[in-house]
């Protein structure tokens, strides 16, 4: 089973590991699971200036979550949490075994360097965090997982050239804008799965946070037919689903867009 859970992270890093713990404890117990955390789950912070003085300590939370994973005896797509990298931070997105092993990291490769009338002005990523270069897809108990972060939602030549890496599942962790995810959250992420024929699991970051930001909850995964299979518009909480590969796979073969492709993109 997989379930997103949707988060409402704060700027104290301490605080999010707690309120992961509450969350896990009301999850099933079913096992395989994996759990998909939002994008900045770890810290959602004022200023590049505190998220980077987390990244410099991620060790020590990367250590916390894999106690966690062994604790519930869970997968964990740990949404993103900053790693430092000279005097920027990555926004990674860490897979953890139920050994509490990372098995991948990917680092967000589109920064949303974006104007959004949502009275919060300009968002620049690209000034404090360092963009990811290299697609990670991942073999699983669930499936061949797909990673991608919030804003790459909007790139579907990254998630074409996942579903050409053998991508099943992909995961998108987020925190879109209320405005933004008002607009586009549910066309883009549906389009994804009908385009790749995977299940789409996008776990989102939901309400008023205490950085002053907004965002616009909405967690969501959809089949690879382009089904909605659950969502949680707003508040904390989880959805979750048991993936049917065979289905996909006969998607797949019914209708074999891949190989009816005729534009390949080329990554970088
Ligand atoms: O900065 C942090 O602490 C957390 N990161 C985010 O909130 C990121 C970068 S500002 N947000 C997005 O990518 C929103 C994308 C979006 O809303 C869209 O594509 O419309």
């Amino acid at each position: 089973m997989i379930v997103a859970l949707q988060m409402c992270s704060g700027v104290c890093a301490d605080a999010n590991i707690e309120q992961l713990n509450q969350q896990l404890q009301q999850l099933p117990t079913t096992r395989p699971l994996l759990v998909c955390l939002p994008e900045s789950f770890l810290v959602f912070s004022k200023s590049g200036q505190q998220t980077l003085a987390i990244a410099k300590q991620s060790d020590v939370y990367i250590q916390q979550i894999a106690e966690l994973c062994r604790q519930y005896d869970i997968w964990l797509a740990a949404g993103t949490l900053p790693i430092a990298t000279n005097n920027k931070y990555l926004a990674a997105s860490l897979l953890f075994n139920n050994q509490g092993d990372v098995v991948a990291q990917y680092n967000k490769m589109h920064l949303f360097d974006v104007d959004v009338a949502d009275g919060t002005g300009a968002y620049r990523e690209s000034n404090y965090t360092q963009a990811g270069n290299d697609i990670v897809v991942v073999d699983s108990p669930f499936g061949k997982i797909g990673l991608t972060v919030c804003y790459d939602l909007r790139f579907s030549g990254l998630f074409s050239a996942l579903q050409r890496g053998g991508a099943e599942i992909i995961l998108v962790p987020s925190a879109f804008t209320t405005v933004t995810g008002a607009a586009h959250w549910q066309p883009l992420l549906t389009a994804r799965a009908i385009e790749t024929q995977s299940y789409v699991i996008a776990a989102a970051q939901a309400g008023q946070h205490e950085n002053g930001r907004a965002t616009y909850g909405h967690s969501i995964i959809i089949s690879p037919w382009g089904d909605v299979l659950s969502e949680l518009a707003d508040g904390i909480g989880f959805i979750g689903c048991q993936p049917d590969l065979n289905r996909l796979h006969a998607i797949r073969r019914d209708m074999p867009v891949q190989s009816h492709q005729r534009f390949r993109e080329q990554l970088l």
